[in-house]
């Protein structure tokens, strides 16, 4: 089996139609989603706040790099525009693939596909809603969820973290 842990976000147009579009697109292969939080902008400040959650995908027959592929396929879909002059500019949907296990956890340093991700262990955004969603969760490579949110860079970012528990992406999984 291969299950994965993919980042979503958002912060230009309908930020939550475009969240609820990339559970969607996942289907059935979705096993959990977590709740969705308001975020501050990370690493580019000039920029609207962003909306986040993550999923936990499970599909035996679907490989790391097919996670990938399935992650852009649904940025493309909601019609995701790439600035290469802006590295962490705003979008409409972002979809990153944290970490996969293949029973074991998968580890990658090719550039297109790394793994775990290179800065997920730097971003509350993805830290806090993992943690809500698996409190006992470890990022390969880096330890526990948990604490990781006692690092430094870490806890300077989590009181903008905030739930929107009027918005949800559970009736979609
Ligand atoms: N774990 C990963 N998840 C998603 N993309 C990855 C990963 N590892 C490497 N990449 C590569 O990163 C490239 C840039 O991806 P993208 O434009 O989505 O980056 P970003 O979302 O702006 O920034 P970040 O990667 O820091 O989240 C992609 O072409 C992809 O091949
Ligand atoms: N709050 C927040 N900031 C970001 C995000 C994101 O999803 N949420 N994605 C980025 C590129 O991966 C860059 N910065």
């Amino acid at each position: 089996m291969t299950r994965a842990l993919l980042s979503i976000g958002g912060n230009l147009g309908d930020r939550l139609a475009y969240l609820r579009a990339a559970v969607a697109r996942l289907g059935t292969s979705v096993v959990r989603v977590s709740g969705v939080y308001e975020t501050p902008p990370w690493g580019d400040s000039a920029q609207p706040p962003y909306l986040n959650a993550v999923v936990l995908v499970d599909d035996p027959t679907v490989t790391a790099r097919e996670w990938l592929t399935r992650a852009q396929a649904c940025e493309s879909a909601e019609g995701r525009v790439r600035d290469p002059e802006r590295r962490f500019g705003p979008r409409t949907l972002d979809v990153d693939v944290i970490a996969v296990w293949d029973g074991e956890p998968v580890v990658s340093d090719d550039p297109e596909l790394t793994l775990p991700h290179p800065r997920a262990h730097l971003r509350a955004f993805v830290l806090v809603p993992w943690h809500e969603m698996q409190p006992d969760a470890d990022l390969p490579g880096h330890g526990s969820v948990a604490a990781l949110l006692g690092t430094p860079e870490v806890a300077a970012d989590i009181a903008g973290v905030s739930p929107r528990p009027d918005l949800s992406l559970e009736s979609m999984a």
